[in-house]
């Protein structure tokens, strides 16, 4: 059974038909990475799967069930997480509050937050101190740290290397990567050789629908059929 499926997914905003019968599928402990231009739908495909702008047509099941149409706060409950591209995060709680209440009803704090104080050093040495402090790319991995805590199957994240150096994208890199041995994740990214080497497999989003997908494996940016699509 796929952690994720959407089918024949149809999304509106207003009159705007965006998402034109988007089809994917994400399988358990899995990378799977959006790409596409800007604008061909890739937030608004997370914001699908959230219920945020929840499907006209289509179907999203989550864990075999469907849960088009639900409350977001239901699909979250239900192990989905989101690692937004505005990196939210609460600037006037410390590190250690952000964490604390990301963690689920469910979940056992103190041994959850020292898996992340483990994960991420960074946030250990500020753990104290308001995230509004911390510089872009600490925010990004308090983000990721967030949503890691939730105890969730399936993680969203949203264009995480966006705006930051290239230095801190290598750490925001690493601890997806660490993330990633702990759950399944879909990632938003228009930086293509970290999609690449990230990914297990891509969609390839154009006018608001696949139009190719398959193993990231030995795939390149020059390669004809990604080149087309992603160029300006
Ligand atoms: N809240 C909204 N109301 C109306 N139109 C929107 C809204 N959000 C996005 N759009 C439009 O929907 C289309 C798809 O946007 P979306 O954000 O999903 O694209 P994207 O592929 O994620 O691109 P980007 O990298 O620019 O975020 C765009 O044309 C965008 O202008």
């Amino acid at each position: 059974m796929s952690v994720l499926e959407l089918e024949d997914v149809h999304t509106y905003y207003g009159e705007s038909h965006v998402l034109q019968g988007v089809d994917l599928q994400v399988e358990a402990g899995e990378i799977v990475a959006l790409l596409g231009r800007n604008g061909v739908g890739k937030t608004t495909t997370l914001r699908s799967i959230l219920q945020l702008t929840p499907p006209r047509e289509g179907t999203v099941r989550f864990a075999g069930e469907d849960v088009t149409g639900l409350a977001t706060s239901d699909v979250a409950n239900r192990g989905v997480g989101w690692v937004p591209e505005e990196r939210r995060v609460f600037g006037y709680l410390t590190v250690e509050e952000n964490v604390r209440i990301a963690v689920g009803p469910d979940g056992e704090y103190e041994s959850l937050r020292d898996e992340i104080f483990t994960l991420f050093p960074d946030l250990e040495r500020f753990r104290d101190e308001e995230a509004r402090n911390l510089s872009g790319g600490q925010q990004q991995m308090l983000a990721i740290a967030r949503g890691m805590v939730g105890d969730n199957d399936l993680l969203l994240v949203d264009e995480p290397s966006e705006g930051l150096a290239p230095m801190i994208v290598e750490q925001v890199v690493d601890a997806l990567r660490e993330a990633s041995a702990e759950t399944t994740m879909i990632l938003v990214e228009q930086n293509f050789p970290l999609a690449m080497d990230l990914a297990d497999r891509f969609y390839l989003l154009d006018q608001g629908t696949v139009v190719e997908s398959g193993s990231t494996e030995g795939v390149t940016a020059d390669d004809e059929r990604i080149r087309r699509y992603l160029a300006a």
